[in-house]
């Protein structure tokens, strides 16, 4: 017999049943329209009350990587995947002892990891990030030397291209005394002169890449790599073999697809490191919210309990991602305009087959000499993209992203259909 949670429930399931005519959505701390309901919150091109109105000549925009995709998964399952939080749950600063972290939700990512044989984790530390995104300047401050140290060195970081631009808009915005934004791994690899052995490089290495979705390794001899395993999971890439890296850095807003929650976690082996990130956590934001923490516990439990049976969460994004790429490649399979990455099939280990690669983002190429701002090409058939300029990848390629709601990639696939049928035999 429920009591005290009666009234929250019926809130979240009013909210719930309110109709946006499936092109929207409403949220407990949504608007509240002039009836006194929660206003629906619309996909891109959606309007009115309802969401039931598509604007006609919208741009399709797959911009971002909002990975809406696997909203309908979770909606589907709202009982597996809703979590109560009491009004007193966890209200202190300390859970744990001074690291900050549910001991339990430590113990399931490592269960995820061992189910999903992504990663190896055993013998080594995991630390929680607001995102992955506060994990990476968290690692190149605990992996550059310290600012008191006598050694002058700085830490170099640099990645190659195409590369996540965070990593390099954010080492800048951030930069310390002891490290900074040294560009692309293929400049220094070919340099003449091998750098200074006191000069210590820092690699983003990114593998599934993006915006690529290449497998990728380390260039530098040498560096400290962190490797960026956001889309290692079977929604987005063939899991040939668990990765065993030193510095291994995994999100839940590309696992589970939750990216408003903010929670991402690094696998660490050297205990230093470890130390020493756990510190910056400190100092920085006092750990991850607990809130968070509880609700990716139950979303990590519900993942986990359905790994390799019907409905797990892997088969529904790798089902819809490849369905996805199965209709834009065929579009653009008549073009001699455009062309998308090549990735070959590839050996699962998850799947225990050989599949189709199903990358998260499309990286167009515009093949005409005319067309050098590629993006501006897309833009002016109502495709709204991601220039390959911020992936320091030039303006030839541009980046489309596969992963957001179904209703932006319909707009997407209209869009690049009526574009490449413009295109003359
Ligand atoms: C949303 C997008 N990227 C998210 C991302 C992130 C962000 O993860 P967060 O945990 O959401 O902060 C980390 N690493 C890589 C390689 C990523 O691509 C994007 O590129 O549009």
């Amino acid at each position: 017999l429920l009591t005290w949670t009666h009234d929250a429930a019926a809130e979240a399931e009013a909210v719930a049943a309110v109709n946006c005519s499936g092109h929207g959505r409403a949220f407990l701390d949504g608007l509240i329209a002039s009836d006194g309901r929660p206003s629906c919150e619309c996909n891109t091109c959606y309007r009115g009350r309802d969401c039931s109105l598509l604007l006609p000549d919208c741009a399709a925009d797959a911009d971002s990587g909002d990975p809406l995709f696997l909203e309908p998964y979770w909606q589907q399952h709202a009982a597996l995947s809703a979590v109560v939080v009491s009004g007193w749950h966890r209200m202190s600063y300390r859970t744990n002892g001074d690291n900050f972290i549910s001991l339990q939700l430590e113990t399931h990512l490592r269960l995820l990891h061992e189910a999903v044989g992504n990663a190896v984790t055993d013998g080594k530390f995991i630390v929680f990030g607001s995102g992955s995104t506060q994990l990476f300047n968290a690692l190149i401050r605990s992996l550059s030397p310290d600012n008191d140290s006598s050694s002058s060195s700085l830490s170099n970081v640099v990645a190659s291209a195409p590369y996540y631009p965070m990593y390099k808009a954010q080492t800048a915005l951030l930069d310390g005394r002891e490290f900074e934004w040294e560009g692309l791994t293929s400049d220094w690899a070919n340099a003449s002169s091998s750098p200074s052995p006191s000069t210590n490089f820092i690699e983003f290495v990114t593998s599934p890449n993006n915006p690529d979705g290449t497998l990728k390794r380390p260039v530098l001899p040498g560096s400290t790599v962190i490797h960026d395993h956001a889309y290692y999971w079977p929604h987005y890439s063939a899991i040939p073999a668990p990765s065993e890296e030193d510095i291994m850095v995994f999100t839940d807003s590309k696992l589970s697809g939750h990216a408003s929650s903010r929670f991402g976690w690094a696998v660490i082996k050297d205990e230093g490191v470890y130390r020493k990130l756990n510190r910056y956590l400190k100092l920085n934001s006092m750990g991850v919210s607990r809130d968070t923490q509880l609700r990716v516990l139950k979303l990590v439990k519900v993942i986990i309990a359905k790994v390799k049976k019907q409905d797990d969460i892997f088969d529904f994004g790798y089902t819809t991602l490849s369905e996805r790429w199965s209709k834009l490649n065929k579009i653009l399979s008549s073009s001699t305009r455009f062309s998308l990455q090549k990735l070959p099939p590839q050996y699962c280990s998850y799947f225990n087959k050989i599949r189709d690669p199903s990358p998260a983002f499309g990286w167009v190429k515009c093949e005409r000499e005319e067309d050098r701002d590629c993006a501006a090409v897309l833009l002016k058939a109502g495709i709204i993209s991601r220039t390959g300029i911020i992936f320091e990848a030039g303006s030839r390629y541009t980046r489309l992203s596969l992963i957001k709601t179904e209703d932006d990639m319909d707009l997407l696939l209209q869009r690049f259909e009526s574009l490449v049928s413009q295109e003359e035999p």
